[in-house]
């Protein structure tokens, strides 16, 4: 039987508990109570959404007494054996179509460090003391925000991140010169490639999972007033407050992380090519910017390698000057090593395409059109497209690969070519001391 699930007739037969031993009915007693807290509460919940619900949430407070009118035959052995062996709630994964809809790739964010606690004025009161002494407790420090680089399947976009953020407080300091406890540090979850800026000013990058970046410091805790204790003044009565935590907007934004960039004008196929190479799922349709969001594909090589493939919505001329989608997009293209430039051979003077793609490149940053790359000359299978290849490879002095996305016809030869990409940046990375790019 599966966690949660309910247990078909109450009691098993002949495990009735209230038929057992005396001696044994304390202990059976308790592992019904938590499994009545279990199967009473978590029931409606999980039949209702269908989901799975933090059990956390439905248990009553440790030292809450159950419902008085609970009555002891709900309380079935099977289902305390089950809780027993229950798996942790899992999240139930998003789909590829429910990522891709809320696609949000930069973000305005508040955030603020937790409040220091106060201190405390208070004396030493014990019998026959009469002069204690000042015994108050400093507060503890506010919490920390903190934005942590998590590379995961379901954080692919800042979709998630909330526009305000408030770290924990800590807590005030108390009699017997007790220090407040400090407040926990809140993480926010942001995808890897997350830029993190003031202003224009760059503050961070999160650019491996786990990177981590302060993005508000908590507050100092206040002084209690055994702190102000002096020769001069040996009742001090005077305490401090805690300090606001940290305030500052931040501006989050996300650049995919790849290997190897697809680009290309809209319809060219980049996202029939990424379909037919990875198991990346991008709709594919005959109007141009069927894409509006990058995705990435991942692709197994045979030694056990993994490179990363990303499709970038289509460039139009002009791109630079805010027609089509803009430049928006290009920022993804950064973090690519090596690009794909996806040629659609079908059109007319398909090696214009090139030129063109390499300068809107360029005009969005200059250097990035000399990347490492490969050319791809798509749609080869059509007759039209195939007499145009000769003329293409002419114009461009060097060897594209011509393939066809919709047929599979020589997909190899561009594995291989980019197996050869990757194999050139990981060396190039190891030769400069960094560590190269892994998926
Ligand atoms: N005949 C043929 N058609 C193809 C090939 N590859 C893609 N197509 C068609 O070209 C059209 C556009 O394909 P997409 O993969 O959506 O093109 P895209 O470059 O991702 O387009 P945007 O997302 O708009 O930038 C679709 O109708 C595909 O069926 C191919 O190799 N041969
Ligand atoms: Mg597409």
């Amino acid at each position: 039987m599966r966690a949660g699930e309910p247990c078909a007739g109450g009691t098993r037969p002949g495990s009735d508990p209230w038929s057992r031993p005396r001696k044994w009915r304390a202990v059976w007693s308790g592992a019904m109570i938590r499994s009545r807290l279990f199967a009473a509460r978590s029931w409606p919940v999980l039949e209702g959404v269908g989901c799975w619900t933090p059990l956390a949430r439905v248990f009553p407070r440790p030292g809450r007494l159950l419902p008085q009118h609970a009555s002891p035959r709900l309380l079935s052995v099977s289902c305390a054996d089950c809780t027993k062996h229950q798996e942790p709630p899992r999240k139930k994964l998003l789909s590829e179509k429910k990522l891709k809809r809320h696609f949000v790739d930069h973000r305005r964010v508040l955030v603020r460090g937790g409040r220091g606690g106060d201190g405390v004025s208070c004396f030493h009161s014990e019998p026959r003391k009469e002069f204690g002494g000042p015994d108050g407790g400093d507060g503890g420090y506010g919490g920390h925000v903190i934005l942590r680089g998590r590379f995961d399947r379901q954080v692919k976009s800042l979709s998630s991140v909330l526009s305000q953020y408030q770290g924990f407080d800590g807590g005030a300091g108390g009699r017997k010169n007790c220090f407040g406890r400090s407040g926990a540090v809140l993480y926010i979850q942001v995808p890897v490639g997350t830029l993190v800026k003031e202003g224009n000013e760059v503050l961070a990058d999160l650019s491996h999972p786990g990177d981590e970046f302060i993005a508000a410091l908590g507050g100092a805790g206040g002084k209690g007033n055994r702190f102000f204790l002096a020769n001069s003044n040996r009742a001090p009565t005077t305490c401090t407050p805690g300090q606001p935590g940290q305030e500052r907007v931040l501006f989050l934004e996300l650049k995919t992380v790849a290997h190897a960039g697809l680009v290309g004008f809209p319809n060219a196929g980049k996202s029939s090519l990424l379909r037919a190479i990875s198991n990346a799922r991008p709709t594919v349709a005959s109007y141009p910017f069927t894409t509006l969001n990058p995705h990435v594909g991942v692709v197994h090589c045979e030694d056990q390698q993994q490179i990363a493939v990303a499709d970038i919505p289509g460039i139009v001329r002009g791109a630079h000057r805010n027609r089509g989608l803009g430049l928006a997009f290009l920022r993804h293209i950064e973090r690519c090593p090596f690009l794909l430039f996806v040629l659609d051979l079908s059109v007319p003077e398909p090696w214009t395409q090139l030129d063109d793609l390499k300068y809107e490149l360029e005009q969005y940053r200059e250097g990035l059109s000399e990347r490492p790359h490969a050319v791809v000359a798509n749609k080869v299978d059509l007759p039209q497209a195939r007499a145009q290849l000769p003329q293409l490879q002419a114009h461009l002095g060097r060897e594209a690969i011509a393939l066809s996305a919709a047929t599979g016809e020589n997909l190899e030869g561009l594995l291989l070519h980019l197996k050869e990409l990757h194999d050139d940046h990981v060396a190039a990375e190891l030769e400069r001391g960094r560590q190269p790019l892994r998926w």
